[in-house]
């Protein structure tokens, strides 16, 4: 008997034993770097001869892993084993798929401060980031598992006098997983099992990114019982071997999260039919964010300004879900201003490794370079009132001193500028003024996106009308607008953000199968 679904607790890290495991683990990883994974097909690790190297943000001469790279051809026999693998995993009763992740779950809840260490060293999450991530991982494992188990009962439908009806949820195929770096652990557990769980044989081509991360799940979920040629692992450049699974003839799905550009194009891709195609491909793209904060003249303005910060600056600021606008009315614009650099200016910078950092790198070179970019943009583009250049050495010689750029605030940015309309992915703040609440509102729903929102406000016809009004898929009201929790904030986004497919939630397994409808005359 499996009891009611509960949000994994996060590590109390202010507990002496609990920071000392802690750093056990990170002793025990940094001994573990430096090693060679395969990729992972029909139930063989596959040696290939190209390696993707897995880099330490804050200390990128420092190898986190080697990783097989596959190719055209070891992605085709990716495909054909799952295409096999499925006829056999689609007969197992939804229980029995649902028990391999509650195992799965088990595992991880075990393991924790090792997957909470692997974070730390491949994407430069801090402690308190990557243990929160873990949790997160471990929820989807327990609701995903309890989703299943209630899709394959019976599902209620108009009793008919003479016909016995039923309509029960059956898989789609071969589901290609594509997820992102800036979760390397919970997006990739979340869209891999829940294809997993309803049936599906996968491929999953993680981020090259933070492929050590993906090695270490896969291991997870073969230990937790996935049989052989059901889940397969291709890493390698969506150049090499993105397009070939997404335009596979067998592939039936994809499940993507990522930037708005890469997501665009594989839903593009996956709507031309392929010579032999028997079926409409399923996408679903969960993409970028501009996200906003608005803060009223009613609220509760160091509330307002602790949450836009931890939006903003959280996990430095490469989350889809950051909020990278503030949008604060005039009457309290210079109050909310004068919080939120002083929270910024305090904000301790250093390796993630350690307990007490609270900003750590950003994920590589090419963020690194791009976030630089961005800081240049809005010095023409607003007024600098904090940060606004990579932190110490850094500057100087990122390959030695890592990746890390100052938590970065500019003032009076208009709402059309681009540091005001562009996801950055990192952390660089927009603070904007607003006229009245219908100002901010036009401002905060006058980008491209519609992922994440906050309003702070104590007057309850302004939270109503925003309720109404500010069109996004996650909207909080006086907190941050990072840090959904699974099966209490189904998590997706409108328009450019994606297909809204509320990963998390009650609806979203349904978006791994196809309902058949059955009747019988009695
Ligand atoms: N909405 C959400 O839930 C959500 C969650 C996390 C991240 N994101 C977004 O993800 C982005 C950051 O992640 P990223 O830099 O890894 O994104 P990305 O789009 O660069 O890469 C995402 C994945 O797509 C793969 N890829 C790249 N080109 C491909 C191709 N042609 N075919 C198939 N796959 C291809 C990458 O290798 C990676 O695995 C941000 O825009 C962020 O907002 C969105
Ligand atoms: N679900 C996460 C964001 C995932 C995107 O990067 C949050 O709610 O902060």
């Amino acid at each position: 008997m499996v009891g009611s679904f509960v949000n994994e607790p996060f590590a109390d890290f202010g507990s002496a034993p609990v920071r000392a495991a802690m750093e056990e683990a990170v002793r025990r990883i940094e001994a573990q770097l430096g090693q060679t994974y395969p990729a992972f097909v029909d139930g063989d690790s596959v040696w290939t001869e190209a390696r993707i190297v897995s880099v330490n943000p804050a200390r990128p001469r420092q190898v986190v892993g080697y990783v097989a790279r596959a190719d055209q051809e070891l992605a085709e026999r990716a495909i054909q084993a799952a295409h096999r693998a499925f006829d056999r995993w689609r007969r197992y009763a939804p229980d029995a798929r649902a028990r391999v992740l509650l195992r799965a779950a088990a595992i991880l809840r075990r393991r924790r401060f090792e997957f909470d260490a692997w974070q730390a060293l491949e994407v430069g999450k801090t402690w308190i980031e990557a243990d929160v991530e873990t949790a997160e991982a471990i929820d989807f494992l327990e609701y995903y598992a309890r989703e299943m188990m209630r899709l394959g009962t019976p599902q209620p439908l108009t009793p008919l006098p003479g016909e016995e009806n039923e309509q029960r949820y059956i898989p789609l195929g071969v589901v290609v997983v594509i997820p992102p770096w800036n979760f390397p652990l919970s997006i990739l557990l979340g869209m891999t099992s829940a294809a997993l769980v309803a049936g599906n044989a996968v491929v999953l081509k993680p981020s090259s990114v933070s492929p050590v991360i993906a090695a270490k799940v896969v291991e997870l979920l073969r230990e937790a019982g996935i049989p052989d040629g059901v889940l397969n692992f291709v890493p390698g450049s969506g150049g090499a071997i993105g397009d070939y699974l997404v335009s596979h003839p067998l592939t039936r799905m994809i499940a993507f999260t990522g930037s708005k550009e890469v997501g665009l194009r594989i839903n593009e891709l996956a709507a031309r039919t392929a010579p032999g195609q028997r079926w409409i491909k399923r996408v679903i793209a969960e993409m970028g964010g501009k996200n906003a904060v608005i803060v009223d003249d009613s609220a509760d303005l160091e509330a307002a300004a602790a949450a836009i910060v931890a939006s903003a600056f959280g996990f430095q600021g490469q989350k889809c879900s950051a909020g990278s606008r503030a949008i604060v009315l005039d009457g309290v614009y210079d109050r909310v201003l004068q919080e939120v650099v002083a929270r910024t200016r305090a904000l301790r910078i250093g390796d993630p490794t350690r307990y007490e950092t609270q900003i750590g790198p950003v994920v590589d070179r090419s963020q690194f370079d791009k976030v630089s970019s961005y800081l240049e943009i809005g010095r023409r583009e607003g007024r600098l009132v904090a940060g606004g250049r990579p932190y110490g050495e850094s500057a100087r010689d990122p390959e030695t001193h890592g990746y890390f750029i100052e938590p970065t605030v500019f003032a009076d940015v208009d709402p059309s500028a681009r540091i005001a309309q562009e996801e950055i992915f990192g952390p660089v703040l927009a603070v904007i003024r607003a006229r009245d609440f219908d100002h901010a509102l036009e401002i905060a729903n006058g980008t491209e996106y519609g992922l994440t929102g906050a309003v702070f406000a104590r007057d309850r016809a302004k939270l109503e009308r925003a309720r109404e009004e500010f069109h996004v898929g996650n909207l909080y009201f006086n907190r941050k607008c990072t840090g959904a929790l699974v099966g209490a904030h189904p998590f997706g986004g409108f328009n450019m953000s994606g297909t809204d497919s509320k990963a998390g939630g009650p609806d979203y397994l349904l978006l791994f199968t196809q309902a058949k409808a059955i009747s019988e005359a009695l």
